[in-house]
């Protein structure tokens, strides 16, 4: 019987909190850096419509690499599985999210996944559209209708912070672009990239988009399915497989559920059939992922039983 109250949600939260200390803000993209590193917040959602939550619920996190297993599924749906996957692969790399180092060794260039930055930019470059405008607002889009909350938006003072900043992923791109993996010009590639980075959002929102997916694609309290099924299953297989960076590996082991992190701190969740998880903790470990998130994450997967294995 998984967790039926936010009060003891809120038990657990004190518990994981004590990791905070044992974490860094991110700071390599500036703005995040302002963070606060005692933050702890969850929320999550049923497909009933309860949710139950702890902790600082109402700050917003801007999405970062949380962001690249929604704008996978976007782009399964726009340009379908046998494109995209002729771009980018399926394996894990065992290396941090944003190595550059087994793109030179593979022949084709393409990157191994779409949960690492240079596989993530290559998703964003599919992404279809008139002008980079009118791709990051039909991604914002499909966004807001996984969320239920067409509020929200994007953080410009973190896209700015990061475009001006991203100086790895520029050199990732132009690899891609030499070996013709992306085509449009690299300057208005990381413009969108980086906005899609932004996207901001609170732990209740993210908690619902879990949701989502944990439901096959379902929205099961209107009853549209807002992604294929087979697009859902995959996303939460790249979250098992790569969801957690060069941790995933570990992280399958002790707590068993499909989750995709991002360096703002935040933890999206999928407990198959079950619900959906948002977590906010901008304290991180040497990986990039949330520090007390995980430990939340952890107890949350013992105490009610959670891992899919
Ligand atoms: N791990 C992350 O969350 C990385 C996302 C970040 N926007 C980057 O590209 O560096």
């Amino acid at each position: 019987m998984p967790c039926q109250t936010s009060g003891e949600l809120k038990l657990l939260v004190k518990e994981a909190k004590r990791y905070t200390k044992d974490g860094k803000v991110a700071d390599y993209i500036p703005e995040l850096g302002r963070a606060n590193p005692d933050d702890l917040s969850i929320a999550i959602h049923y497909p009933d419509g309860r949710c139950i939550s702890a902790g600082d619920i109402d700050k917003k996190i801007t999405l970062q690499s949380i962001s690249k297993v929604i704008s996978l599924a976007f782009v399964l749906m726009d340009r379908g599985f046998s494109y995209v996957f002729e771009r980018v692969g399926m394996e894990p790399t065992g290396d941090p999210f944003n190595s550059i180092a087994k793109l030179e060794t593979m022949a084709p260039a393409k990157p191994l996944n779409p949960m690492i930055n240079a596989g993530a930019l290559v998703v964003t470059h599919m992404i279809n559209g008139d002008s980079v405008e009118d791709r990051f607002h039909r991604l914002l889009g499909f966004i807001r209708e996984l969320a239920d909350d067409p509020a929200i938006g994007y953080c410009e003072k973190v896209a700015r912070s990061e475009y001006e900043t991203a100086n790895l992923n520029r050199a990732l791109c132009y690899f891609l672009k030499q070996h013709q993996i992306i085509t449009e010009d690299v300057e208005e590639l990381l413009d969108l990239y980086t906005k899609q980075c932004a996207i901001e959002m609170n732990c209740l929102d993210l908690g619902r988009i879990g949701m989502i997916f944990a439901m096959d694609g379902r929205d099961p309290l209107n009853g549209k399915q807002i992604m294929p099924e087979d697009v859902a299953r995959i996303c939460k297989t790249f979250m098992v497989t790569c969801g957690m960076y060069n941790a995933s590996g570990e992280f399958a082991i002790k707590i068993g559920i499909p989750a995709k992190s991002g360096v703002s701190g935040g933890i999206l969740g999928a407990v198959p059939g079950k619900f959906g998880i948002g977590i906010f903790g901008p304290a991180l470990d040497e990986k990039g992922n949330s520090v007390a998130g995980i430990k939340l994450l952890e107890l949350l997967s013992k105490n009610y039983k959670l891992s899919m294995f």
